[in-house]
């Protein structure tokens, strides 16, 4: 060996040395030829003990066996770049790394071996992980200003007994917000019991809210009781309150007044110790105007309002969406989806999401259900995220829009009768898609 070309090799080793990403080389039996200061760091593993060893013993990657990045570069001939993987280190620790690899030539261009070179992200991941923490509350993330003011005003809301009437479009998170006014408030330690108010006909709602005594009609052969009484000394969620039929909300009214009802058949009132909190998709004034709803009710439940934007309102979360769904369906389907694809990433973020956050929860799952790679890709996505969705008519302020009698019968059909599965589709829960086949039905 000349005297320049030792010269040459010191310069390469201290140029390696010095940077801060971890280097090695392999030769053409995957023995490792080089490894640098950083690999060290990284690894655990001294220059000593990886020169000679087959790399898959030193760096001991996800995806050794599988798609072995340097093997990869040999056998495709071009590089592999930003591979984001595990490692595990000396000590057995699981190590986030971006690696890259590209071939090793002799001077006549034959391929000799490889050059990994792969950088540490355990420290970006924590970081990220503090963001995304940072944006936590209860069970819910966003990082939007208005959707960060109310989680600051939460607790004190919580303490109080006041009644909180929550707005917002269907799928927006009121229920997770109900949840979590109960649980910060005092009454946590007892139930927390949500009735649906448009899910049931006006008779059978009356029974379900206020309870039967044995004897009240033919077939009360004993005594039921309602929510009110399941949910003493602690929260009743009415949910879609603008469903509830007028007789009722008159005997509602009277229990938010005086705390006192009758349950059907029962001779004298009961006490309710029992805090309200109704959620509602419609626009409540708008049905006061046009006597669909009481107002003196109204006024009743609106002591503290809280309306939650709509998913287009906030586009800033629904990066931060996507990753807590990823992280949820991850662990659901035992899968180690990595993230989205840019390509991916842009046409979700496009979407404007009719059904909201249950909308994009519905979309990740079927995602993460249908890849098989560590990407979510376009294809993963359903077909019409780029076209107007059902739902969406000119009209942007109302979501989600009711759909046709033919699209719903189209959507039905092709469901095979499944509402849910429906609903599903729409991105919509069951109860509205319920709702809108009633209207359709009744021509409203
Ligand atoms: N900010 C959030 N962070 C995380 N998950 C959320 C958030 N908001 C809503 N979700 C999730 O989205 C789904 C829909 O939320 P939720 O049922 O609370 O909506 P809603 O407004 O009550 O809907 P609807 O009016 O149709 O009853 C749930 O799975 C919920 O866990």
């Amino acid at each position: 060996m000349s005297e320049h070309t030792c010269d040459l090799q010191e310069h390469l080793s201290t140029i390696l040395d010095s940077v801060a990403d971890g280097v090695f080389t392999v030769d053409s039996e995957m023995r490792i030829t080089w490894f640098n200061h950083a690999a060290e760091r990284i690894t655990g593993f001294s220059r000593e003990e990886a020169l000679g060893q087959r790399c898959c013993e030193i760096f001991r990657s996800s995806i050794c066996f599988s798609e072995c990045p340097v093997r990869k570069a040999m056998a495709t001939g071009s590089n592999v770049e930003n591979r984001e993987i595990d490692i595990l280190d000396r000590h057995n620790r699981e190590i986030p790394i971006s690696v890259s690899a590209s071939v090793l030539r002799n001077t006549r261009g034959e391929p000799v071996g490889g050059v990994e070179t792969f950088r540490d992200l355990s420290r970006i991941h924590a970081l990220q992980k503090e963001v995304s923490e940072k944006h936590r509350f209860q069970d819910m993330v966003s990082r939007n200003p208005v959707m960060r003011k109310l989680f600051d005003v939460l607790p004190d809301i919580a303490a109080s007994q006041a009644t909180v009437l929550l707005q917002g479009d269907s799928g927006t998170g009121k229920e997770l917000f109900a949840r979590a006014l109960h649980n910060l408030s005092p009454r946590r330690h007892h139930p927390l019991v949500i009735l649906n108010c448009g899910a049931l006909p006006e008779q059978l709602l009356e029974a379900e809210i206020f309870g039967v005594r044995k004897g009240a009609y033919t077939g009360a052969t004993e005594d039921r009781p309602g929510r009110l009484q399941q949910a003493e000394g602690g929260t009743l969620f009415l949910d879609e309150i603008g469903d509830l039929p007028l007789p009722l909300q008159v005997k509602l009214l009277r229990v938010l007044e005086n705390r006192e009802y009758q349950p059907l058949g029962a001779r004298r009132p009961r006490k309710a110790n029992v805090r309200f909190l109704a959620a509602t998709h419609q626009d409540l004034e708008s049905m006061v105007r046009q006597k669909l709803f009481r107002q003196d009710l109204y006024f009743r439940l609106n002591v503290v309002p809280l309306r939650i934007p709509a998913l287009r309102e906030r586009s800033e979360d629904i990066p931060l969406l996507l990753d807590m769904a990823l992280d949820r369906f991850n662990a659901l389907y035992d899968k180690k989806l990595r993230g989205f694809s840019p390509e991916a990433l842009s046409v979700l973020m496009d979407h404007d999401y009719p059904g909201n956050i249950r909308e994009l929860l519905n979309i990740v799952e079927r995602a993460a259900i249908l890849c098989r790679g560590e990407w979510i890709e376009p294809e993963h996505l359903p077909t019409g995220l780029r076209t107007p969705p059902l739902t969406r008519k000119n009209d942007e302020n109302r979501s989600p829009a009711t759909p046709s009698r033919s699209q719903l019968h189209a959507l039905l059909a092709q469901c095979n009768g499944n509402r849910a599965a429906a609903a599903q589709k729409l991105g919509v829960n069951r109860t509205t898609l319920w709702r809108w086949l009633k209207r359709l039905e009744t021509g409203d």
